[in-house]
């Protein structure tokens, strides 16, 4: 079975399972077989035992800035918005947006870091990452428990963003010490050679809905090539990205390297237009992606844009049924359908369609949706009330438009009294959908699949590319050849071949077309977060033509 399966599996069969739970981790693909083996062994432990926290429970009082190497209260308590716990739809915490004082305070603090940590070597960068990374492992349930408090996905998902994290600075500790420029030969004994530098202090804004794993994947390659970064994360998910701020400065990097100010639009303008920062990466919607790359662009600041889409995902009649669906569920249903890649137009070959709904309904009934911190739960709940009333306005227009629920697409009210306020959904499949429908055009960001059927290879090329959006796509047929052909027509940055949502640190991600540009992950990263200096070296006298 492959690893992505098992989680799938797990999606459909909500049985609670410390063992499941070790086997749903293979699908980062990056643990090794020894670590895989040893946390199959360990043995089954009752859920409120391995738990620190429950449901219901936490109030963040801590401060949620950091820099200069602490944690920093606000300056003032002015425009402070309320946190909520997904779950429950309690309070957890306050957010105080940072001003253009604190921000300006974060970011030389940056800099300050900046000057030091550029000047190491690159092994003794990769040495501190390392050990960065080691902790993040060491706390990894701790800060699995406080993501799921604040974002309401489900444990099991929340563990393997942490895994994914660790492993994301890990990897690219392991490039720091091999970071190397070129040497070019020139006539006459004359020599070039190119240095890759970092590029200063880079800001990092986050989405809500991957609040500590989007915090790793853009401070590792950024640190590693000797940058320092003001991260902020999105002003409904402050909690866990001030505690890797916390862990990196305790494997010693300098006072001052990674730093978070928290705050929305306001804060984050601050920090685009600040003339000290170097590079802005951001994830996020399209909307405001537009105006990050405008706000940049007043000052020649390279950016990244990891944005948002409404990627397709087409299955042919000579797939893997089995597969198929789960491929399916794994596409539009991890993190409560709050991915930016999920494959949301699920094209499905006529022959077949028939039974791929008889099967994808009934996994999608199975799902056990609930207090996200039990391990038997397989969705927890959505990210606010806002955003669940406007998921399901779209199934309401879905309907109006003359789609028709195959099944969920209503609210749910788990029986588990502390649960009664929070943003929970039922996962939906829509049937009877055509490309004109709002559901089809639009990113949902919400558990609602709506399937199309096809015909034809040629077709369906035509109408998974009728988008604007580019940031994923994926193809389950048993053709190779058939395989290979559509993946190199689809206007994607990342393609799935037989699976789905398979996201390993060592493989670049990002979009094609309005989902943006610029990578995640992956060697090429290196490059987003660098710049090339070419040094060019007479040995000879100088030919001058005055
Ligand atoms: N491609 C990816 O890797 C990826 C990953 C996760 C989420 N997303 C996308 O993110 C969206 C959901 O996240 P969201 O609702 O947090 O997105 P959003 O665009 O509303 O906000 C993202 C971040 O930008 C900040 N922000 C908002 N206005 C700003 C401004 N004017 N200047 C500077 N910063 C500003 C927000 O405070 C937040 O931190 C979806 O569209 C999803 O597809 C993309
Ligand atoms: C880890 N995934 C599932 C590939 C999601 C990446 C971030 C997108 O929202």
């Amino acid at each position: 079975m492959t690893e992505a399966g098992r989680m799938t599996q797990q999606l459909g069969s909500g049985q609670p399972s410390r063992r499941k739970t070790a086997r749903a981790l293979c699908f980062t693909r990056a643990l090794t077989f020894a670590k895989m083996a040893e946390l199959l062994r360990t043995p089954l432990v009752p859920p409120a035992v391995i738990r620190s926290a429950s449901t219901g429970t936490l109030e963040v009082k801590e401060p949620l800035n950091f820099w200069c190497g602490g944690r920093v209260k606000p300056k003032d308590m002015k425009n402070t918005e309320p946190v909520y716990e997904p779950a429950t739809g309690r309070v957890l915490c306050q957010m105080v947006p940072c001003g253009a004082e604190e921000v300006d305070k974060a970011i030389q603090s940056a800099q300050s870091a900046f000057l030091k940590w550029s000047k190491l070597a690159g092994m003794e960068r990769a040495r501190i990452m390392l050990e960065a990374a080691r902790i993040i492992r060491e706390r990894r349930d701790e800060i699995a428990e406080l993501e799921v408090i604040n974002n309401g996905k489900s444990i099991t998902e929340a563990a393997v963003d942490i895994d994914v994290a660790w492993q994301c600075i890990e990897y690219y500790a392991g490039m720091a010490g091999t970071l190397a420029g070129q040497h070019v030969q020139l006539p006459g004994g004359s020599f070039a050679y190119t240095r890759r530098e970092p590029l200063g202090v880079c800001v990092g804004i986050g989405a809500w809905n991957y609040p500590f794993q989007i915090a790793a994947w853009k401070s590792a390659p950024a640190l590693a090539c000797g940058n320092a970064m003001v991260f902020k994360p999105s002003p409904m998910t402050p909690v866990t990205v001030v505690m890797l701020a916390e862990i990196y400065a305790e494997a010693g990097v300098p006072e001052g390297l990674f730093n978070v100010v928290q705050g929305g639009a306001e804060t984050g303008t601050l920090l685009c237009h600040h003339p000290l920062v170097a590079k802005v990466s951001f994830t996020g919607s399209v909307p405001t992606g537009k105006k990050i790359m405008e706000m940049s662009a007043k000052s020649v600041k390279p950016v990244t844009l990891e944005l948002g889409g409404k990627s397709p995902l087409i299955i042919f009649k000579d797939s893997e049924m089995e597969n198929a669906v789960k491929g399916a569920l794994m596409a539009n249903f991890l993190s409560q359908g709050e991915v930016c890649c999920n494959g949301t137009r699920v094209f499905v070959q006529r022959e077949i369609l028939p039974k791929f709904l008889e099967d994808v309904v009934k996994r999608t009934k199975a799902i056990q949706i609930g207090d996200p911190l039990l391990d038997g739960t397989r969705m927890g709940a959505l990210i606010s009330q806002p955003h669940l009333d406007r998921v399901l306005g779209f199934i309401t227009q879905a309907k109006k438009e003359g789609a028709k629920v195959l099944c969920g697409g209503e609210p749910f009210v788990p029986t588990d009294p502390k649960l009664h306020g929070g943003y929970f959904m039922t996962p939906c499949v829509l049937d009877n959908c055509n490309d004109g429908m709002t559901c089809v055009k639009e990113e949902i960001f919400g558990p609602v699949m709506s399937v199309l059927p096809f015909d034809t290879e040629e077709e369906v090329l035509q109408r998974a590319n009728n988008t604007t959006f580019g940031l994923a796509a994926g193809v389950f047929t048993r053709d190779v050849a058939r395989a290979h052909r559509v993946v190199e027509n689809l206007q994607a940055g990342t393609c799935f071949i037989n699976n789905y949502n398979v996201s390993p640190v060592e493989v670049p991600f990002g979009g094609y077309k309005m989902s943006g540009f610029g990578r995640e992950n992956g060697q090429v990263t290196i490059e987003y977060y660098s710049q090339l200096k070419t040094v060019v070296v007479e040995m000879g006298d100088v030919d001058s033509l005055f």
